[in-house]
């Protein structure tokens, strides 16, 4: 299972050539265009000091300047433009990387199944789509920015033996040994970047979390607690980013200690060949000039490697994300949908068992039982039983470890999981809104728009008619954050929802538990409704709302202990009879 989802290891991966190479595919055309533009930007710095050299010459020789000046500063002003123009196309291609993988990564994210969503955290995962997705970005300059800054250092460096090779036999000396100092600095930038990007998806994972459990968080005033451990998060990230500042800060500190030893080198050896006629003074400047030009090159080089790596690496951890296995079976576009069988149970288990993920003991064991086409059916049991379980596998939120299960008359995993979907409305015990609208969140269910008159008598049918009215803008007030609704409003908004849906099968995991008496009651005649047509199959805790139901199975430690209609189960089940009487109400 876990190989399944894991990605590529580094033995398999492609070599970085190859992977660069896919990275920058994507756009040819405008790729093409920045490294011409970079290239007539380096064209343009390489002839500077050249006409420099020129200038020196004609000042000598007492001839005009103009022409010279004149292609100097076009010269420059050429090259400007080009670096602007390459730096703006690379940037565009650049942002567009990152969306495409953005999105890739956010709408995989959403198709994982939850247990693998939840194993993963929701702060790891965002991290792949901020931080990460951002180190990806320099993939695009970076890999664009090496080529360029080799070329200008082997054609700087060609130019200088053109010039003098004794001075370049001298500069390539010292230049060679500030690059294998920066190197080593870059090896060890390295590993840092990486041990700083797991450090920001445990702080982001942390961070999140403590904004899920805020309400408990302040309710059990554990806000110091929770700082404490979230400080322990950002002092290891800081303690990781100060050692790569450190190592970071050392390049450009080496960088300058290297250009000015090199320099001296050229200047005491140049001067003696000036001093001995070996040069001219106007070649010399040209050289200094190369020299200066080469270090930034020299430093692309020797730091790019390393950003190039990180990039990367940030691609390999949005890899192995975009590498898990969605729920979806890789057969579900071909799978032709089924039509449900008219006289077939709406759900029948088989045998079914199951074990969560990293649980010792499995939630169900063996359990078989059927629901009707249409009519009211009660889970019940105490808690741990395995209630919510047994909804989670109808809904194929997991799936069985063994054993089948029967969705309207076809076997669950033969049904393409979005039709599987379509035909299930699913209130869980959160009665979770999504950050949209009103009406948006109502017609979560839907294939086709509710109109208005449809929304309203879902609305009236649960009683939110007034509440809903009195938000902001109504039914289009942006529901999540500022305007919210309390708990048994966000319950009722979710049985409006499975009121509104096209469901042949609603599930509702306990739906009353924050519903006050008179809502309880507008409950039982919703489910009344709704189970005129349809198998409605409740989890329930309080069996006043229940009792009526045309089903009850009985659940208890993973198992079903019985199954039956209220009074017959009153008769001959004594857990179901123990299950009333804790409840106080009336046995007969
Ligand atoms: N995500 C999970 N990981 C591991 N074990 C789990 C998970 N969810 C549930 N369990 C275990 O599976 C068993 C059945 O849980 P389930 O939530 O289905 O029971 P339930 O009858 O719905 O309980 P309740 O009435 O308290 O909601 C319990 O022992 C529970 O601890």
């Amino acid at each position: 299972m876990a190989d399944q989802h894991a990605g590529p290891g580094p033995a398999q991966r492609p070599p970085v050539r190859v992977r660069l190479r896919r990275e920058l595919s994507a756009e040819p055309g405008r790729l093409v265009c920045a490294l011409l533009f970079a290239l007539a930007a380096t064209a343009a710095a390489l002839a500077l000091p050249l006409l420099v050299r020129q200038i020196v010459t004609d000042f000598a020789d007492h001839r005009p300047l103009g022409t010279d000046v004149l292609l100097m500063c076009a010269a420059a002003v050429a090259g400007a433009g080009a670096q602007a123009l390459s730096g703006f196309l690379l940037a565009r291609i650049g942002e567009r990387m990152t969306y495409r993988l953005r999105t890739r990564i956010m709408e995989h994210s959403l198709r994982l199944p939850l247990g693998v969503v939840r194993a993963q955290g929701t702060g790891e995962l965002t991290a792949r789509i901020t931080s990460d997705a951002l180190l990806l970005r320099q993939v695009v300059e970076v890999a664009t920015q090496l080529p360029l800054a080799a070329l200008t250092v082997v054609a700087t460096l060609l130019v200088m033996v053109w010039i003098d090779w004794v001075l370049t036999v001298v500069t390539v000396v010292a230049l060679a040994v500030l690059t294998v100092l920066v190197l080593l600095i870059v090896r060890r930038m390295k590993a840092n970047v990486t041990g700083q990007q797991d450090a920001v998806g445990q702080i982001a994972q942390r961070f999140s979390a403590n904004l899920d459990a805020l309400t408990t968080i302040k309710a059990y005033r554990a806000e110091p607690v929770a700082a404490r451990a979230l400080a322990a998060d950002a002092e290891r990230l800081r303690a990781v980013s100060l050692d790569g500042a450190r190592l970071g800060a050392l390049i450009p500190a080496v960088l300058t200690l290297g250009n000015q030893f090199a320099m001296i080198a050229v200047i005491l050896t140049g001067g003696a060949r000036l001093a001995a006629g070996a040069i001219q003074v106007a070649a010399f400047a040209a050289f200094l000039l190369y020299l200066l030009q080469t270090v930034p090159s020299i430093s692309t080089l020797a730091t790019g490697f390393g950003r190039l790596q990180a990039g990367l690496a940030a691609r390999d951890r949005c890899n192995e994300l975009l590498a898990l296995a969605p729920e979806t079976d890789p057969q579900d576009a071909e799978r032709p949908v089924p039509v449900p069988r008219p006289d077939a149970p709406s759900v029948v288990f088989r045998a079914v068992s199951f074990t969560h993920a990293g649980a010792g003991d499995a939630a169900l064991r063996e359990i078989s039982f059927s629901t009707a086409r249409t009519g009211l059916t009660a889970v019940v049991g105490p808690s741990g039983a395995g209630k919510s379980t047994t909804l989670s596998l109808i809904d194929r939120f997991i799936r069985p470890s063994t054993g089948s299960i029967t969705v309207l008359g076809h076997d669950a995993r033969h049904w393409p999981l979005d039709a599987l979907r379509a035909r299930i409305a699913y209130v869980d015990q959160a009665f979770t809104l999504l950050e949209a609208t009103a009406r948006e969140n109502l017609q979560l269910g839907r294939t086709d728009r509710a109109d208005d008159d449809e929304l309203a008598a879902a609305l009236d049918a649960v009683g939110l008619t007034e509440d809903i009215a009195r938000l902001p803008q109504g039914l289009d007030t942006p529901l999540g954050r500022e305007s919210d609704l309390s708990g048994g409003q966000r319950q009722r908004m979710a049985l409006a929802r499975a009121l509104l849906s096209d469901a042949d099968i609603v599930l509702l995991d306990e739906p009353t538990s924050q519903l006050d008496g008179l809502n309880e009651q507008r409950f039982r005649s919703i489910v009344t409704d709704l189970a005129a047509t349809r198998a409605v199959i409740v989890v329930a805790h309080r069996l006043s709302t229940v009792q009526h139901a045309h089903h009850v199975i009985m659940m208890n430690q993973g198992t079903v202990v019985d199954a039956g209609d209220h009074p017959s189960l009153l008769e001959r089940c004594t857990p179901y009879r123990e299950l009333v009487a804790s409840q106080a109400m009336p046995v007969r």
